[in-house]
């Protein structure tokens, strides 16, 4: 990490007014509802022709569901300003999220073209689902203020955002960028070292890959694979992430019995991926790592937990899929 530079943030992450957004698609427009819901002036550029049409027709469809959420005092959509020019748009903002299309030389080229307008001491976060900053942030003259700030679709309604700098980003950086993103309604995880692709996707993109190869090799149909999810472990995964979930796999014995009963299977062909070596390392650190989640609850608990939670979840995608299918019928049985 390079030494601290003079420059720090120019604005306390408590203190953020207005926020720029570069790119403005599917992400970038999630963005700029979040934003906009959370109480900011927005600011959006997009060298697309028709980009603010789309932007602003997103926002007004994501807006109802922000309302029913609950706005921040002071939010509306009235807040978002489409500016000409990408200058203009970071010309006055706290900070900036980029959102442009997944492709390394344009990521660095625009992050380039962002940090030399945006006033100093202003963070930048990257929307990039798994680039590095480090890689991205070469032709930067000022990297040190970039970091990968990673939302998840939409991002005015999943929580989660992954907070991780590149080799040439500043610690304060990192962690104003994850403030602010806390300050702003998010669930942060401040990574501690770059990781292609970053946690969740690294999680979905090994559900995902299998997921083609088994479509490919007509083992299953893309019904099969998503109910798979619906109706089974993505359940579960709402409140309870995989490791919780496997702690009960092992009853009263929690984790440590889970690998013990189910670690031979690991090696069973349940799929393309290489399994690491089961070893006594490997198995202690699930063990302690899931005991700290745990937290003292009792498998019994976690057991009530668990199902009242389900429930809770089973209940509400039944009111939704009730209210949907009144919807249907009174509209003449759409298919
Ligand atoms: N789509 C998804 O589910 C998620 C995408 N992301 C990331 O968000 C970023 C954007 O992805 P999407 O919104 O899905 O793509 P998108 O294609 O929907 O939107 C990209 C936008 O960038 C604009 N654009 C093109 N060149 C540009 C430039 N030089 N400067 C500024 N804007 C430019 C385009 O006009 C377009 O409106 C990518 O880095 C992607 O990996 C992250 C999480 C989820
Ligand atoms: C498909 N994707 C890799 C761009 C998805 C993400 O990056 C996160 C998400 O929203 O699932």
């Amino acid at each position: 990490m390079p030494e601290q530079s003079s420059s720090a943030a120019r604005t306390a992450p408590g203190d953020v007014r207005t926020v720029a957004c570069i790119g403005a698609g599917v992400i970038g427009g999630g963005w700029v509802a979040h934003f906009l819901a959370r109480g900011y002036d927005v600011v959006a550029w997009d060298p697309a022709p028709d980009a603010e049409e789309r932007l602003r027709a997103l926002v007004d469809a994501a807006w109802p569901a922000l309302q029913r959420l609950g706005l921040a005092e002071g939010a509306s959509a009235d807040r978002l300003r489409v500016a000409a020019t990408l200058a203009e748009a970071v010309a006055g903002a706290d900070f900036v999220q980029e959102s442009a299309p997944e492709r390394l030389d344009l990521k660095r080229d625009l992050l380039a073209e962002i940090d030399e307008a945006a006033p100093a001491g202003v963070v930048v976060g990257s929307s990039t689902s798994g680039y590095s900053m480090t890689e991205m942030q070469v032709k930067a003259a000022r990297p040190e203020r970039l970091v990968v700030g990673h939302p998840f679709n939409p991002p005015y309604l999943v929580p989660l955002v992954e907070v991780v700098g590149g080799d040439s980003t500043e610690d304060w950086a990192v962690s104003w960028a994850a403030e602010f993103y806390r300050v702003a309604g998010k669930e942060v995880i401040e990574m501690d070292r770059e990781l292609p692709g970053f946690i969740g996707n690294r999680i979905q993109e090994a559900a995902w890959r299998e997921a083609l190869h088994m479509v490919a090799n007509g083992e299953a149909t893309v019904e099969q694979i998503d109910r798979s999810m619906t109706a089974g472990m993505g359940l579960r995964w709402a409140f309870f992430g995989p490791c919780l979930t496997f702690h009960l796999a092992g009853g009263e014995g929690g984790m440590a019995h889970m690998l013990d009963h189910f670690g031979p299977s690991l090696k069973s062909p349940w799929t393309r991926l290489e399994a690491p070596e089961l070893t006594r390392e490997l198995r202690d650190a699930m063990v302690a790592g899931t005991d700290e989640v745990v937290a003292g609850r009792s498998t019994a608990e976690l057991i009530e937990q668990r199902d009242r939670r389900m429930i809770a979840v089973m209940r509400a995608l039944a009111e939704v899929e009730a209210e949907e299918a009144a919807q249907a019928a009174r509209e003449g049985g759409r298919g």
